[in-house]
């Protein structure tokens, strides 16, 4: 018996000395130990797992926090750790314009190498330049001219699709999200790689397939769990469970897109009819081609480049193009305001009409994309010591007021995203609302607080910003004006209620539905007689 008591002891001494060794290790001389913030619970899980529920249901734990604490503070994490989050527009546009020195995490790193192999999402330093200089030219005004037609083509497939479905019936349900997925995975396919995956048409596709597995995770406690312990044990999503067979299926379903889109290039690249020169695909296998290692790809890099575009493009403007419709279906009058200006054109517009004369069109897009980021917040990691500038000074915990704060290499940081796009602040009282107009109005108040850097955060800033950012706002302009011009859209006629729920990103989901589903009605624009009373 006193052997058992004695083996408890040493047991129970072991776990208490590992866990300082742990917090020591993680805490032990920082300065952001001394910046104020919410309590640690529990020495465990710190705020973690209150943060779960942040991504489960739709509250922001970062919002209300700042509202407390300011914009900048600091929250305990798993097992003793701490992270600085960071709302103050200075600090963040330090982080996002030096990005060499704050990295995303190890985790984050190996998970996005696992998915995409070693594509621009996961290259740093030297490596992120090369890669981002060659792709860098696909982007461009003249490129987004050349490809604007194939996403009118896109999206008049779609309304071709609804008109289809409606069966002489006046208004009927579709599920939106499945929608706004197929037609930006065509839209991608077509436009970057002259590859048709046809899923408008009903193609099963196996990357829709992978992305959609997400949101239908199992809530389980290790699935739910596992992404808390990624900051500290990077290998975590390479121990077998239920995520990382979806993360193996994404990577699969990615790397068979790539070859069959590697495939398509070699086969039709000399026929007159391949357009592909105007194409991402024909810069980067001419980059593989390059003789200049600072202009070149490896194979592997052309592989990884196509999976990243496709990841990077497909599930982010698809879920940004679901919210938009869920937000219109909200509010007719901006529905009804939009389709005046759409109304304007008898004929499809040109790029330059599209571009630059529907502003409102554009306020829709831009006010979804602010409302509703595809990522919540950013994660990074200081890659090296440093000092974070501040716009304003902050008083520590011991009373000193600070107007930098010094950063250890390795300390962890996240700029919550969401928060940061709903300041009421910068945004007004009604920051929290859908109001397209506020693009249209003087915004010289904003731009003083927070620049360029607050209206488009959802995009990231500076070199590593988003470099699809003009693509998916013209694509989302493009299929909004095409399918407003034709349809009302309307909540569902089952009156059913829509949440906020996580899969690789925050989809918008009819609630009680088994699988990730947003029901919206549709009816076209001769029968609105047919829409619910609500309109
Ligand atoms: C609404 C749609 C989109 C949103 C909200 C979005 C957002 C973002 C954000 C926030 C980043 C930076 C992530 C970070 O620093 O951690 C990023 C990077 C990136 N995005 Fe997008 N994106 C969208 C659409 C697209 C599209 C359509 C493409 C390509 C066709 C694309 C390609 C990329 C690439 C390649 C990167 C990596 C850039 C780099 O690391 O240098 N994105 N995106």
């Amino acid at each position: 018996m006193p052997y058992n008591i004695i083996t408890t002891l040493a047991l129970s001494l072991l776990i208490a000395l590992a866990f300082f060794l742990v917090y020591h290790h993680r805490n032990g001389g920082s300065q952001i130990r001394l910046i104020c913030g919410p309590q640690r619970g529990s020495l465990l899980w710190g705020v973690d797992l209150a943060l779960l529920h942040n991504y489960i249901a739709d509250i922001d734990l970062f919002a209300d926090w700042s509202d407390f604490w300011g914009n900048v503070y600091r929250i305990p994490t798993v097992l003793g750790g701490q992270r600085l989050v960071l709302l103050d527009p200075t600090a963040v546009s330090h982080i996002v314009h030096t990005h060499d020195r704050y990295q995303r995490p190890a985790g984050i790193r190996d998970m996005l190498h696992r998915l995409t192999g070693p594509g621009l999402l996961w290259a740093e330093g030297d490596v992120h330049r090369r890669q981002r200089r060659i792709l860098a030219p696909a982007f461009t005004n003249q490129r987004l001219r050349n490809i604007y037609p194939v996403l009118l083509g896109c999206a008049e497939k779609v309304r071709t699709e609804w008109a289809r479905s409606e069966k002489g019936e006046a208004a009927v349900d579709i599920d939106a999200h499945t929608w706004m997925s197929r037609l930006t995975l065509d839209s991608i396919g077509l436009s970057a790689f002259q590859y048709d995956f046809g899923s408008i048409t009903g193609l099963a596709s196996r990357i829709a397939n992978a992305v959609d597995a997400f949101a239908q995770l199992d809530q389980t406690p290790i699935n739910v769990v596992a992404p808390l312990f990624l900051h500290i044990f990077p290998f975590i999503y390479r121990v077998p469970s239920a995520r990382i067979s979806m993360m193996l299926e994404l990577h699969a379903s990615l790397r068979g897109a790539g070859a069959a889109i590697i495939e398509n290039y070699k086969k039709s690249k000399d026929d007159p009819a391949y357009v592909g020169s105007a194409r991402l695909i024909t810069s980067l296998a001419n980059a593989q081609l390059e003789g200049n290692q600072m202009k070149s790809l490896s194979e592997l890099e052309l592989i990884s480049t196509i999976n990243t575009t496709i990841l990077a493009g497909y599930e982010t403007t698809a879920v940004t193009l679901a919210w938009a419709l869920y937000e219109l279906s909200n509010n007719l009058a901006c529905q009804s305001k939009l389709r005046a200006e759409i109304a304007v054109f008898q004929d499809d517009p040109t790029f330059e009409q599209m571009q630059h004369e529907m502003p409102y069109l554009e306020g829709v897009v831009r006010e979804v994309v602010r409302l509703r980021p595809a990522f919540n917040d950013f994660a990074r990691v200081a890659a090296c010591d440093d000092v974070i500038p501040l716009s304003a000074p902050i008083v520590t915990k011991d009373g000193r007021s600070i107007d930098s704060i010094v950063i250890k290499k390795g300390e962890n940081l996240v700029i919550p995203v969401r928060a940061l796009n709903r300041r009421k602040e910068l945004w007004g009282s009604d920051a929290s609302d859908f109001r397209p107009n506020r693009w249209l109005e003087d915004c010289s108040h904003t731009r003083k607080l927070g620049g360029k850097l607050a209206a488009d955060f959802s995009f990231s800033d500076g070199p590593r910003n988003c470099i699809g950012q003009g693509y998916a706002i013209l694509a989302m302009k493009t299929a909004l004006f095409v399918l407003l011009r034709n349809y009302i859209v309307a909540p569902s006629l089952h009156d059913q209620a829509v949440d906020s729920f996580k899969g690789l990103l925050f989809r918008p989901r009819s609630v009680g539905e088994k699988d990730c589903h947003l029901y919206l009605t549709v009816s076209p624009v001769s029968e609105p007689s047919a829409l619910p009373a609500l309109l």
